[in-house]
């Protein structure tokens, strides 16, 4: 029984670590129920929507993202509107999907 995710550690990813393989992708997106595979310019990437009742709320839960970044030393799109945060996880140095993208979503999820 792998750990849970939000439990693991992002490793460093280099230009030829693996993506992640289409069994494993279907394993981890069974335990991101409210996360969704997104392909864009043929980049496959975890998005999901955050709705909050404002925008100050919502602000502050980007910061909350932003900081999490910087401490797994990995970084997402975040996108802040009134009342609505949208996280998408990729890995930029393979255009794909990583464990690491998981991992952080797992983790994006613990900050609410
Ligand atoms: C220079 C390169 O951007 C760094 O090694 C890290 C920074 N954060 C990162 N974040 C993401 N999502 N993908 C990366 O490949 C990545 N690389």
């Amino acid at each position: 029984m792998t750990s849970q995710l939000s439990t693991q550690q992002c490793e460093a990813c280099h230009v030829d670590a693996p993506k992640v393989s289409d069994e494993e992708l279907q394993e981890l997106m069974s335990q991101l129920p409210d996360w969704v595979p997104e392909v864009r310019d043929g980049v496959m990437m975890l998005e999901r929507v955050y709705k909050f009742k404002n925008f100050k709320q919502a602000w502050a839960f980007s910061n909350q993202v932003a900081e999490l970044a910087e401490a797994e030393f990995h970084h997402p799109a975040i996108t802040l509107e009134w009342g609505k945060v949208t996280v998408t996880w990729w890995t930029h140095a393979i255009r794909g999907l990583h464990k690491n993208d998981f991992i952080c979503a797992a983790k994006t999820d613990k900050l609410l």
